[in-house]
């Protein structure tokens, strides 16, 4: 399994008192697999994916990623396991201003101490999945909303992880760029065999997903068929046809 989450438990100080974000959850997600989180504002969705990208470790449970638990992890091991096979796609595209797109994605191999020569060709090659081939040297100011979260999630994959997090990424787009980068998501995470969760509270974005979870008050249950609509019909991956917007 990819991602292996298992009675996980997570606490913040309030007060005199602890409050419980996340209640004994467990969630797994295959190679491939696109799962969705799905639940109202507070009930713990951004705690989920700070627990599952090793930001934050939980008061209890276990976290596995790529196969390896992260308790026990040594500080600097587990900033290893988290830039090697984790990718995070934030809500809000958090691009360098100066920097053409090309740019944004080879800098994170320089981070990860990958040969840049080499990253430019994995940059292009992701640019043109995502759909931005021929737009390669545009700064952000020059990108459309959806084009910049297409470049984000580009940027994400750069360092081919097991893993995708991703945080609500249709809030800043209307329906039709919003579900266009939904359909994206999909596409990528099964050609590219990553396991992808998808924090969203946007229930008219999950005609792609595989898995729809819901949380509330901090507890995961796997929601019945119909609230995942096709997703646990098995139809095969559309590939979207990207509106450059
Ligand atoms: N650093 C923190 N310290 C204390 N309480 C926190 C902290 N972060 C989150 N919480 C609380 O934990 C609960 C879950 O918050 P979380 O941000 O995970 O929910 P969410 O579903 O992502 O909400 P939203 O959709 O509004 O981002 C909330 O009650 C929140 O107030």
């Amino acid at each position: 399994m990819s991602l292996a989450l298992t009675d996980v438990v997570l606490t913040y100080p309030d007060g005199d008192r602890t409050l419980t974000a996340l209640d004994h959850v467990t969630m797994d997600v295959a190679e491939g697999e696109f799962a969705a989180v799905a639940g109202p504002s507070g009930s713990g969705k951004s705690s989920l994916l700070a627990v599952a990208a090793l930001l934050i470790a939980p008061a209890s449970g276990t976290v596995e990623v790529a196969g390896r638990d992260a308790a026990g992890l040594a500080p600097a091991e587990r900033t290893r396991l988290r830039r090697d096979h984790i990718g995070v796609v934030f809500q809000q595209p958090n691009l360098l201003p100066s920097l053409a797109a090309l740019d944004q994605l080879t800098v994170m191999a320089h981070m990860a101490g990958r040969p840049v020569r080499a990253a430019a060709g994995r940059a292009r090659e992701l640019l043109g999945a995502v759909g931005l081939a021929g737009q390669e040297h545009k700064r952000p100011h020059q990108l459309s909303g959806g084009e910049r979260q297409r470049v984000n999630i580009a940027r994400a994959l750069m360092n081919d992880p097991r893993v995708l997090l991703v945080d609500e990424p249709t809030s800043a787009l209307d329906h039709e760029r919003g579900a266009s980068v939904v359909a994206l998501l999909a596409a990528l995470t099964r050609e590219r065999g990553v396991a992808t969760v998808m924090v969203t509270h946007d229930l008219a974005q999950l005609d792609a997903v595989d898995r729809v979870w819901t949380m509330l008050d901090g507890r995961l249950s796997a929601a019945p068929a119909q609230v995942s609509g096709a997703a646990t019909e098995g139809r095969p991956a559309s590939t979207p046809t990207p509106t450059g917007r």
